[in-house]
């Protein structure tokens, strides 16, 4: 179980993280959902250890959680440059039998640089980085942006696959669909804390209760100014 408590994360005056406790079950699939630049990048970066925190606890079955429990698949993609895609993901596994065959489920062109590779196949490139380490736990921040249909499935396998083998995953996406049909939880940020838990049978609640409103206000604002 990882056990967020009381967080305080902030960038000079401003609180984005602001006294949030959240509890995740070991073996699940959790969802992170909340508005643009609701915070959601700054709780996954202070999880996985990236950002120094104002205040609060972080412990992974009351230890510490440390950064080589985690597979971490960041927003931005920090490849170095001049690298082909074979080259970055031999940083990852030597095994390269195991790249070729993790490969054949994503198609991408290895031997090319990766600088020269189009959004998606960097993110698929970052990602089987990240499904090269095998790690209890999993924070994958924005998987599906930019990724076609084909490899979101399998992004999808990959990951209910994991978490059959008993590992904890923490999922942000914009996607609400891509999360309600793969996560046991969906938690909504907003204002720097958890403002609501959801499980599986709940996730109509969710879009309504959340999401409903919001739809709502914008769909009045819109027909006024339009
Ligand atoms: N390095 C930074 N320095 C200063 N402010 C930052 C920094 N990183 C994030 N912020 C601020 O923190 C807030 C939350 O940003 P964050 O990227 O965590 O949001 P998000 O929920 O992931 O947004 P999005 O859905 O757009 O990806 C924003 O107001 C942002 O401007």
């Amino acid at each position: 179980m990882i056990s967020i408590q009381e967080l305080n994360i902030s960038f000079q005056k401003n609180v984005v993280i602001n006294d949030l406790s959240l509890t995740l079950q070991e073996g699940g699939i959790h969802g992170l959902v909340g508005l643009n630049g609701a915070g959601k990048t700054t709780l996954l970066k202070g999880i996985y250890g990236l950002l120094t925190f104002d205040k609060g606890h972080i412990s992974w079955n009351d230890q510490p959680l440390t950064k080589k429990s985690i597979g971490y698949l960041s927003t931005e993609n920090y490849f170095y440059s001049h690298i082909t895609g074979k080259d970055y993901l031999k940083l990852f596994s030597k095994d390269m039998s195991r790249i070729e065959e993790l490969n054949q489920l994503f198609g991408i062109p290895l031997n090319q640089l990766i600088d020269d590779y189009s959004t998606g196949m960097m993110k698929k490139v970052a990602l089987m980085g990240v499904f090269l380490k095998d790690r209890p736990i999993y924070i994958l921040d924005e998987p599906f942006n930019g990724v076609d249909l084909e490899s979101s499935r399998v992004i999808h396998l990959i990951i209910e696959q994991l978490k059959n083998k008993g590992k904890t995953i923490l999922i942000t996406s914009h996607i609400l669909e891509s999360l309600t049909s793969l996560c046991d939880q969906i938690h909504y940020l907003e204002n720097g804390k958890i403002k609501t838990s959801k499980v599986k049978e709940q996730f109509d609640e969710l879009e309504k209760e959340v999401f409903g409103e919001i739809h709502l206000r914008n769909e009045e604002h819109i027909k006024k100014l339009f």
